[in-house]
């Protein structure tokens, strides 16, 4: 029988196995960030023990960073958390990309970025969205702080082998429909708990053309749809990408990695626990209009009526949700008016998604009732659009040009949405609060997110761009 990606990296990393027990994994590379390690460092200084491996493990600062004038921080909490990691580095000689540094930015985009993440790898960070990683075939999950404690101890990690879903995405994307059309189609078809117990590979015709960065979108929310992670088995397009990249093998070591890493994929005869399949020709600009990510329709749908819902305990959820949203059940997704665009976040902050919006953008005027807000993932994309000419499109159509970090993603900084207002947002969750209190987010794709803030409204970008508006 055929071993599937999940079965080969997880063979490789179990370092003690027991009947009735969780395994014990080895754990290739640990990300770091400053809202979930501080206690981690503290229970090591108690017990008076080392990090196990410090080069294996690489921190940054995302969450907290201001981004416009980086060394103002208002919040007592966040400067703590900030300085914390800095002396906690420092002390135990783990590598730090902080704040000032030119390699700063959001963990799971940096990894990628810097060449840390690669093929075969048992990565984890104390953050949920760790699942990135894994489109670079790589089994890439988040922890909890006790967890991180552990594996800054140990460089191991008791967990219980995950089963293995297969989505194959297959038949041809229609123009204006991006990766994140496809997670958010996903998740509306499957809801928020269906990848539970599962590790997800995605696969098919789509998925084999796309990017690194457009995997890395879809990678991103699997955990939305309850998966301990998502990911890609590696071919030539993830080889490619990592080539030259900081950390990733160099000259006939990169040669030897590739030959290991191309026996990495699932065998054509690999089974799987769970298969779906997606027809890619069904999938249309999406929206969420409710309070997780699995309340999202087509933007030439309407919301659901509540004859639509097929429990009560679904209806009452559909009520709360457009309560919460101030929307109403059966109104057209096209007519929901947005006061807030954000563009960022470890989904959708990378330079294909800045080049997507910016074209959008292009010798046009953000509508005079939206504030909208370009956040890049990192440092580097940042120096990268503004060689490119990207910051200036967008700031001359009037979008804000912000240094990098998690910001109104969920607004542990100063970047917040109002109460009542809504966000046109790239991110991933739509939480009730997540960037803000009572801050209403809609989950779209950069494109359309660009598209709102020129209209002040959704547009089905498929159209515009079938029509060649833009
Ligand atoms: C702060 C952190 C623990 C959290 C996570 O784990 O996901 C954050 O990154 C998020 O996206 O909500
Ligand atoms: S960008 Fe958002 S989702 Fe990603 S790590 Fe930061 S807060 Fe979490």
């Amino acid at each position: 029988m055929g071993k599937t990606i999940i079965d080969k990296i997880w063979e490789k990393h179990v370092v003690h196995q027991e009947e009735g027990k969780p395994d014990l994994i080895y754990i290739d590379l640990h990300l770091v960030h400053e809202v979930t390690s501080p206690q981690a460092f503290s229970g090591l200084r108690m017990k008076n023990r080392k990090v196990r491996k410090p080069e294996r493990t690489f921190a940054t600062m995302d969450h907290n960073v201001p981004t416009v004038n980086r060394n103002k921080i208002d919040d007592p909490v966040a400067l703590n958390q900030m300085t914390t990691l800095e002396k906690n580095c420092l002390e135990f000689g783990i590598p730090l990309a902080g704040m000032d540094s030119p390699e700063q930015g959001i963990v799971h985009v940096i990894g990628p970025e810097l060449g840390l993440t690669q093929p075969g790898m048992t990565i984890v960070c104390g953050d949920s969205h760790t699942s990135t990683h894994g489109a670079f075939g790589a089994i890439a999950f988040g922890i909890g702080t006790s967890e991180v404690e552990h594996v800054l101890a140990t460089q191991t990690l008791w967990q219980t082998k995950p089963k293995a879903l297969n989505i194959e995405i297959n038949g041809q994307l229609r123009k204006g429909v991006t990766a994140k059309d496809v997670i958010l189609y996903i998740l509306s078809q499957n809801g928020v708990n269906f990848g539970q117990g599962y590790v997800i590979e995605y696969s098919g015709e789509v998925i084999k053309k796309m990017t690194m960065e457009e995997r890395m979108t879809i990678c991103n929310m699997s955990i939305e749809g309850g998966a301990r992670a998502g990911l890609v088995s590696p071919d030539e397009t993830t080889f490619s990408y990592l080539e030259g990249r900081k950390h990733a093998p160099k000259g006939r070591e990169f040669e030897k990695a590739i030959q290991n890493w191309s026996e990495l994929a699932s065998d054509k005869d690999a089974v799987f626990d769970k298969v779906i399949s997606v027809d890619a020709t069904k999938i249309t600009p999406m929206v969420s209009w409710g309070t997780n990510p699995s309340m999202t329709s087509s933007v030439r749908e309407r919301i659901p009526l509540l004859e639509d819902c097929n429990s009560k305990i679904e209806q009452k959820s559909l009520e709360n949700a457009l309560a919460y949203m101030g929307l109403e059940a059966g109104q057209k997704i096209a007519d929901i008016e947005i006061q807030h665009v954000f563009i960022g976040s470890c989904t959708n902050s990378r330079l294909e998604d800045l080049r997507q919006a910016a074209e959008m953008v292009k010798g046009k005027n953000i509508h005079p009732k939206v504030r909208a807000l370009v956040v890049p993932g990192s440092q580097q994309i940042k120096r990268q659009a503004e060689q490119e000419g990207l910051d200036q499109i967008f700031q001359m159509a009037g979008f804000e040009w912000r240094e990098s970090g998690c910001s109104m993603c969920l607004s542990m900084n100063n970047d917040i949405v109002p109460s009542g207002e809504h966000c046109a947002s790239t991110s991933n969750r739509n939480f009730e609060g997540r960037q803000g209190s009572g801050a209403r987010t809609h989950l779209v794709s950069p494109v359309m997110a660009a598209a709102a803030a020129i209209y002040g409204r959704f547009v089905d970008v498929s159209e515009l761009v079938e029509a060649e508006v833009i």
